[in-house]
């Protein structure tokens, strides 16, 4: 295929109000996943440029500290307002640039006005506390404290490729509302939604310099975001490895890392397996499996593993395949390199005794919906996040060999156990070392008010509304020591 790269727009950054080519004079990029084509390019900016973006934000953010909650709500909600005015447009960007299906990225686009109401909402309905001196042993009634959240400052968000517009202003809305300003910097494939977005934002004419959007080269500005002095907080969703090279760089300053996963679907002997293997294939197939929170693992008792592979099989291969532009579940993956370790994940799977129940077909970068069954320990895809559409069976004779194997994982995101026995249920979930557990559901990160967690690998703080608007201001103290 050809090459497009003569109608491909050039977007711009946006930099205390406005929009502006990079002095570097360089742009990146971005291809699309399932044309083929370039489909944009975005500014390469400087070292010195970032410095411009973080100081005009510390400007914003003083001012913008100052005034009413009930200001900074209008200004958020006009803003939900005109990405909903503009979704059309965005999904057709999310589309053409992650591939995700025109339908689901419309409702990420419309997800996300959700999103920033509600958090509007919650922030209006969070209130600080007092308490006297005199609960504590010789403490006085005369001494009270007032207790209130204070915003951090300057709110680096960094979101990954997979939710460009959602991830990104789950990040933005809980921090604006809270009196802070953003450098958001969008991943790389991801950044002309992101832009998209930031183009709804700016028509909701935010103050200036309140959210400055930095794209560029990873090696050029990403450590030098990350180290540098003017960012108060970071909050950062991605792979772990770079969640856990950006924690040791950023020093003494607050982080909420969302991070990888390998969620696992356990299946017991009594579950409703029909009921079980619907879940488990959208819970693992939708989007290609491109999801933080897919079911990566299927850990199924061995007495009705053979039932249960029967029906994923059947209903796998019903999956639609092929161009998020026909609305497929299976698309083609971000890029080739990701659609390289997929099958190197397969392909090791297959050497050391893993069989093949369905897929492992390969057309560029788009892998077929692939199961693996009779998959052991000593293969890397029981352990690895594949981020595509593969999915391991691994075969378990008790609860207390899944729950093992379970909590075995570097990860500790989410996990689904499907019974009828709720006790069980119970059981397995209070064993679980991950941040959620699904009872009888694919795990999923929505609705968005839930509190979201990762452990161990998968993360460390909280998000979710509530908890995002927390990790982004921090308390503060007023005592009044009254004379009287
Ligand atoms: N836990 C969650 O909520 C959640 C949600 C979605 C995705 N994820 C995870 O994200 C991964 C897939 O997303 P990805 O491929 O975009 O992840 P990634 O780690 O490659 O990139 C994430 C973000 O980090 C940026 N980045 C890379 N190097 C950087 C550096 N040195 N300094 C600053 N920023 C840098 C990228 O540009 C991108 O914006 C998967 O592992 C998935 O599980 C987690």
């Amino acid at each position: 295929m050809t090459t497009n790269v003569l109608i491909s727009p050039t977007y711009e950054f946006y930099l205390n109000g406005e929009w502006k080519e990079s002095q570097s004079g360089q742009t990146i990029d971005i291809k699309s996943p399932y044309l083929h084509e370039i489909i944009g390019k975005v500014q390469a900016i400087t070292k010195e440029e970032v410095d411009e973006a973080i100081c005009s934000a510390h400007k914003a953010q003083k001012k913008w500290a100052e005034t009413s909650l009930q200001q900074r709500a209008s200004y958020l909600y006009k803003w939900a307002d005109e990405l909903v005015n503009m979704q059309d447009e965005i999904a057709e960007v999310i589309m053409q640039e992650v591939g995700k299906s025109l339908k689901d990225s419309k409702n990420e686009v419309v997800r996300t006005a959700d999103f920033i109401r509600y958090t509007v909402e919650e922030a209006l309905h969070m209130h600080g506390e007092s308490m006297k001196g005199d609960s504590f042993p010789g403490g006085s009634k005369s001494k009270v404290a007032i207790i209130e959240r204070v915003p951090l400052g300057v709110v680096l968000a960094i979101p990954p490729f997979n939710y460009p517009v959602n991830l990104a202003a789950a990040k933005l809305a809980p921090a604006l509302i809270s009196g802070n300003a953003v450098i958001f910097k969008p991943a790389t494939q991801g950044s002309i939604s992101g832009i998209k977005m930031i183009e709804a934002l700016h028509k909701a004419e935010f103050p200036k310099g309140l959210v400055n959007i930095v794209t560029g080269r990873g090696s050029v500005i990403g450590d030098y975001l990350v180290e540098h002095k003017g960012i108060d907080m970071i909050s950062f969703t991605g792979g772990t490895n770079t969640g856990v090279r950006l924690a040791k760089k950023a020093g003494m300053i607050p982080l909420v890392l969302e991070l990888g996963g390998k969620d696992p679907g356990i299946v017991r002997e009594d579950a409703d397996l029909e009921k079980a293997a619907q879940q488990i294939i959208s819970g693992a197939f939708s989007y290609s499996g491109q999801r933080c929170t897919a079911i990566k693992r299927v850990l199924v008792h061995v007495n009705v593993a053979d039932e249960l592979v029967g029906i994923l099989k059947e209903e796998i291969e019903k999956l639609s395949v092929g161009s998020p532009e026909e609305g497929s579940t299976v698309v083609p993956l971000i890029d080739d390199q990701s659609a390289d370790f997929v099958q190197g994940l397969i392909d090791d799977a297959i050497e050391k005794g893993a069989t093949v129940v369905t897929g492992n077909k390969r057309d560029r970068n788009l892998i077929y919906p692939t199961l693996l069954d009779q998959v052991t320990e000593d293969m890397r895809i029981a352990w690895e996040e594949p981020f595509g559409p593969a999915l391991p069976v691994i075969r378990v004779s008790s609860d207390e060999e899944a729950i093992k194997i379970a909590n075995k994982s570097e990860f500790g995101l989410q996990a689904s156990v499907f019974t009828k026995d709720i006790n069980k249920a119970f059981s397995i979930a209070n064993k679980m070392e991950t941040g959620s557990v699904q009872i009888n559901g694919r795990t999923e990160r929505g609705p968005d008010h839930f509190p979201f967690i990762g452990v161990k690998g998968s993360g460390m703080g909280a998000q979710g509304i509530h908890k995002s608007i927390e990790s982004m201001t921090r308390e503060k103290v007023t005592v009044l020591n009254l004379t009287d």
